[in-house]
């Protein structure tokens, strides 16, 4: 697991003479599952966005897969916040996933065979194999979060960036979600953003707490004080993989 997929050096990102991230450096690994956690506001979907090649930082380095992160694109996979996500836009399951190949197909190119196979593949791998014709705006808050990651997978990552894919979703949707990451994490590397500060030690590999800065914690090491001086509220801590 020493392969680097994800590395930065001293990034930081102004916008609009704002400082939102301050001299991050951070090396995430092949099959790692890393967590990222922090207050509203606190630069966490910044940070994806520049791993994403969306965001450029304003000083600093950022390499993905070892290139420029915009080159490195079509190897990640990207589930972005839902309230980022019409659910109003009529659109059905197996046509949400398939706009996940786009990257790889092009914009003006029908979909083919293959693109159905996979299609049909990654929503099997979600657990929701035969809900293809359901419209989006006709599902549960976990089916939808489910399909999110179906159309992030269906492009075939080897790195799956995750913001906040079990906010507002019952506790038992959440432990299948984290399920699904768990086996999902076998095959590539995943970093996810959460606030689930609760769940989230049980799973991940190593987390981070972001503020403006990054404080690193290595297996085990985070506290619940730690958290909540950066929440500036009391946080809860549950166990991190591995302890016992
Ligand atoms: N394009 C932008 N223009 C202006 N300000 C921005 C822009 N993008 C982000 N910001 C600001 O940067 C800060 C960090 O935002 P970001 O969305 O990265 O935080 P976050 O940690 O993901 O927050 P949350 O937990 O609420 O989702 C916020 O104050 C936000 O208003």
């Amino acid at each position: 697991m020493n392969h680097e997929i994800v590395t930065l050096n001293d990034v930081s990102v102004s916008i609009g003479g704002t400082k939102i991230l301050e001299k991050l450096s951070l090396k995430v690994f092949e099959k790692e599952f890393f967590g990222i956690v922090g207050p509203n506001g606190g630069g966490k979907t910044t940070l994806l966005r520049v791993i994403l090649g969306l965001q450029k930082p304003t000083a600093g380095k950022v390499k993905v897969f070892g290139r420029d992160p915009a080159i490195s694109r079509k190897r990640i996979g990207y589930v972005p916040q839902r309230l980022f996500f019409d659910r109003d836009f009529p659109i059905t399951v197996s046509e949400t996933v398939l706009m996940g190949r786009i990257s790889s197909r092009g914009l003006f190119r029908g979909y083919g065979n293959e693109d159905k196979v996979m299609a049909r593949h990654a929503l099997e791998t979600v657990g929701m194999a035969g809900l293809e014709k359901r419209q989006v705006g006709g599902l549960s808050g976990g089916e939808l979060q489910r399909l999110l990651i179906a159309r992030a997978l269906v492009g075939q990552p080897e790195l799956l960036l995750l913001d906040e894919p079990t906010a507002s979703i019952d506790p038992e949707m959440k432990t299948s979600i984290y399920d699904l990451l768990d086996s999902l994490v076998k095959s590539m590397t995943i970093i996810m953003v959460t606030h689930d500060t609760g769940a989230i030690s049980q799973h991940v590999s190593r987390v981070a707490c972001l503020n403006c800065r990054l404080g690193m914690h290595e297996h085990g090491s985070i506290t619940k004080e730690e958290l909540s001086g950066m929440y500036h509220y009391p946080v809860d801590i549950v166990k991190h993989k591995g302890e016992d």
